[in-house]
Formats: C-alpha cells, structure tokens, sequence
C-alpha cells in the first residue's frame, strides 16, 4: 500500500527540484528558452525521426547537467560560504561541464538546421 505513495512523493520531490532550479537559476531559464526555440525550429524545418532524436538527447543533457550543476552550486553552499579552492573548483568545474554539452549542443543545432536555414 504505502509503496506507490513513496514512488509518487520522489516523483513530485523530483518535480520540486526542477521548479526551484528553474526559479532560481538564470542559466536554466536561457536553456528552457533555447530548447523551446530549437524545438519550435524543429517543427518548423519539419526534421527528419533521426534529426529528431540527436535533437532531443542534447537538449536533455544540457538541462540535465543544468540541473546537476546547481546541485553542486547548493551543496558547496552548504558546506562552505567562505571563499574556499575546492569551493571554486567543485563550482567551476561543473559550469565547465555546462559549458562542454552546452557549445557541443550549438554545434550540433549548427549542423542538423544550416541546411534547412541556407539550402
Ligand atoms: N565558496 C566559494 N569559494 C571560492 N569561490 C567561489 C565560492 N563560491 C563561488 N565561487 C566562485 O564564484 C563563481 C560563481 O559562483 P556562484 O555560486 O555565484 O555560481 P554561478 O556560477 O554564478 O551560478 P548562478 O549565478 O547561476 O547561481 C564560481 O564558479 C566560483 O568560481
């Protein structure tokens, strides 16, 4: 009995955590709008199921390290609000991985919707 109810609150904790990130992180409002921009591309330029799917995976990764980033960004918070080397590091190091899925991701878009855009 009490095994979907525990299934249904981390969903809805789940749920909770991606509406305080996008609250409260600006970089995760730019990505959303990036991806409704793409996807509304996408619909557009009538892309083929492959383009579909390279597409979505990278918006997911991008949003999903959004959300893995300000994790980190909270748990150094917690430990430490002092100016620390690893404090910089653990932030830094997560943006940098942002940064990675993030300019791969313009690539990507640059290869999948150029044609469509200057045929
Ligand atoms: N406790 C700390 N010790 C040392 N450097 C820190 C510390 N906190 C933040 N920094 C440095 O400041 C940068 C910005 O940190 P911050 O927590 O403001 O995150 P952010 O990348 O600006 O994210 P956002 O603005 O989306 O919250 C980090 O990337 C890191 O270089």
């Amino acid at each position: 009995m009490n095994k979907p109810n525990i299934k249904w609150k981390r969903f809805l904790d789940a749920w909770a955590g991606i509406v305080a990130a996008v609250k409260e992180e600006a970089h995760m409002k730019f990505h959303l709008l990036a991806a409704f921009a793409v996807v509304s591309l996408a619909f557009i330029f009538h892309l083929s199921v492959q383009e579909w799917l390279v597409l979505l995976v990278v918006i997911a990764i991008v949003v999903s390290l959004e959300l893995i980033n300000t994790a980190i960004e909270r748990a150094v918070d917690l430990v430490t609000e002092e100016f620390h080397p690893l404090a910089k590091a653990a932030k830094d190091i997560a943006a940098g991985a942002v940064l990675v899925a993030a300019v791969i991701a313009g690539i990507v878009g640059a290869i999948i919707f150029l044609p469509y855009i200057i045929p």
